[in-house]
């Protein structure tokens, strides 16, 4: 069953969604994923956030470009947490999805990240955080994450004291 809900509001999002659904795997979340737009259908946007949570999902990830109203307009018709992914664009270098999504109004929010593949990666980790309150083995696993992070810095001290 899965855990974390990925949804896009195109196809043309996967490029940078991808990054969230390779963190989950690496902490070892069960996801969904499915191409969801407020815009373009929004029927199915709202049947999707309205049984999500019977569904047992526990967070949804929703990842958009431009006028990016999926994440906000998802968490208007759940009572889960929602992280929303700004998607990086050609026009307005994602600013218009950032700006589109952190705005929410007061009472409905949306957990904003970066830009982009590091806030795609991020939401992932994030969603991993929210379930690993109440999961010992995804905080292990996150713990593990740390410290492999930390080796990563240790090998680039050595780099630099090579150069
Ligand atoms: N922002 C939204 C929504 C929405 O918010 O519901 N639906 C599609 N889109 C965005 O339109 C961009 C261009 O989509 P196409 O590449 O399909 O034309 C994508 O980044 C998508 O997230």
């Amino acid at each position: 069953m899965a855990l974390v809900g990925v949804i896009m509001g195109s196809i043309s999002d996967w490029e940078t969604m991808k990054h969230t659904c390779e963190a989950l795997e690496e902490l070892g979340i069960s996801y969904e994923k499915e191409v969801i737009s407020a815009h373009r259908t929004p029927e199915d946007m709202f049947e999707y956030a309205e049984t999500a949570r019977d569904r047992g999902l526990k967070v949804i990830i929703a990842g958009a470009g431009g006028a990016a109203h999926l994440p906000g307009m998802v968490a208007s018709k759940t009572t889960l947490p929602v992280i929303g992914v700004p998607v990086k664009t050609s026009t307005l270098s994602g600013v218009d999805s950032l700006y589109s999504i952190v705005q929410m109004p007061g009472g409905v929010p949306v957990a904003t990240v970066a830009i982009g593949k590091a806030g795609a990666k991020n939401a992932g980790i994030l969603a991993a955080q929210i379930i690993g309150t109440s999961d010992s083995k995804t905080a292990a696993r996150l713990a593990n994450h740390q410290n492999q992070l930390k080796e990563k810095v240790a090998e680039m001290r050595d780099n630099l004291a090579d150069q």
